[in-house]
């Protein structure tokens, strides 16, 4: 019988100039290298796959927000995705998840026609589902959106959209919208950091994952004011959200409040109008839009929406499952894991002080991820080795 290949051994492999500290994973024919290369006064992740049928290394095209790459450790959780664990930041920041064949992967890989991984960074606890507002120009989203703001800003952030529109008097950059050069959003559309972008009334829209997860990250429930398009494109994304369609009265209505509100010209008022009919028929596509909400008394529709809102307000208050400071500097490292479970270790606590620094990471009850944070994870401390090594026995 013909001498076996021998196998493929990492060690160590020179990522960049120097060598790196990694991890090698493997995923059926492809090991995933992640190395860590401390090239002078930075340290950055350097992702390889090695294809072992072809033998050779693939270095693929790395989307999202990298960890901040003290040193890590890492473990796989299913064919879809790497778990890498920090080291020397605080708890809140050292879960991340390496994408490798998710469905985002998957679509990116067909885009760029080459192999492609994501970061998505993990955050603690389950986020409330942002609310997505569309609905023909001139029909109320903005009057109506400002008066959730206004009433609750501590409950409610607006996802600052990026635009090509010039923008109307008395709407700030960075608040309205950030206001960019095609140019470079298309770029930046290129480089996955947008969840959904579209072209509307002959100017370029989009949401950039960043406007949503940074009103999330702060705890508060975000709204998304897009077209249609939009709305169709994050309904097909991983991010869960709520989809409110706001209608006018009547088509007369919607035109008399477009011209009298006196931020378009003629050509334009034209444009959104002949826009707006084929909006209203998009309306009702099944699976599309949640909910059906027609502007005609400001405060009746007011109310209807805030109500809507609190009867899909499916946040559950965080089980407590956290453990007491999040934001303290920790060192943990990955020791097993069950089925939905992944136990780590502190690495500054001797054997028997480390039974009370072993932390176990709930991973069943994960949502969004790439191109999005990672949500949903739940975090407790263990009282016992014992427990721990269950998922090694
Ligand atoms: N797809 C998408 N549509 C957006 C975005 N931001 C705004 N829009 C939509 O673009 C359209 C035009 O917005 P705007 O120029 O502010 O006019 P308005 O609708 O009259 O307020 C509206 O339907 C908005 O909902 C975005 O980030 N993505
Ligand atoms: N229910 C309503 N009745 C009458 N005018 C309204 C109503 N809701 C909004 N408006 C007015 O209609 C115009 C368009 O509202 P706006 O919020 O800018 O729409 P959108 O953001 O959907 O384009 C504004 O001048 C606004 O004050």
């Amino acid at each position: 019988m013909g001498e076996e290949a021998p196998e493929f051994r990492v060690d160590r492999i020179t990522l960049g100039s120097k060598d790196c500290q990694e991890n090698a994973i493997v995923v059926g024919d492809k090991t995933y290298v992640i190395g860590r290369t401390d090239d002078d006064s930075k340290s950055s992740f350097g992702i390889k796959i090695l294809d072992k049928l072809t033998q050779t290394w693939i270095v693929p095209t790395v989307l999202g927000a990298q960890p901040p790459s003290k040193s890590h450790s890492a473990i796989l959780i299913n064919e879809e995705k790497i778990l890498v664990v920090e080291k020397g930041v605080s708890l809140n920041d050292s879960i991340w998840f390496l994408e490798i064949d998710t469905p985002f992967v998957k679509q990116q890989r067909k885009i760029k026609g080459s192999e492609v991984v994501s970061w998505s960074k993990g955050v603690l606890g389950v986020a409330q589902k942002p609310v997505v507002i569309s609905g023909p120009s001139g029909v109320g989203k903005g009057t109506l959106i400002a008066k959730l703001m206004k009433e609750y800003p501590s409950k409610f952030g607006f996802s600052v959209s990026h635009t090509t529109r010039s923008p109307r008097v008395k709407e700030i950059d960075g608040v309205h919208y950030h206001f960019a050069g095609r140019s470079k959003m298309e770029q930046d559309i290129s480089e996955g950091e947008f969840l959904e972008f579209a072209h509307v009334h002959g100017n370029l829209y989009g949401t950039s994952i960043e406007a949503v997860e940074s009103v999330t990250d702060e705890g508060k429930r975000c709204i998304l004011d897009i077209d249609v398009q939009g709305a169709r494109s994050v309904r097909a994304s991983s991010l869960e959200a709520i989809f409110i369609f706001v209608c006018p009265p009547s088509f007369e209505e919607l035109e008399k409040r477009l011209r009298a509100r006196g931020t378009e010209t003629e050509e334009q008022i034209q444009k959104r109008l002949r826009n707006a009919r084929a909006e209203l028929d998009q309306s009702n596509s099944p699976g599309l839009f949640d909910h059906l909400l027609v502007n005609d008394n400001l405060e009746a529709c007011y109310e209807n929406l805030k109500k809507l809102l609190s009867l899909d307000d499916d946040h559950k208050d965080s089980d407590g499952c956290f453990i007491e400071d999040g934001k303290a500097t920790a060192c943990y490292s990955i020791m097993s894991k069950t089925e939905s479970e992944v136990f780590l270790q502190s690495e500054t606590g001797e054997v028997v002080k480390a039974a009370a620094n072993l932390l176990a990471v709930d991973l069943s009850s994960l949502t969004g991820g790439a191109p999005g944070r990672t949500r949903g994870l739940k975090i407790h401390s263990i009282n016992s080795i014992d427990n721990c090594l269950k998922g090694i026995r």
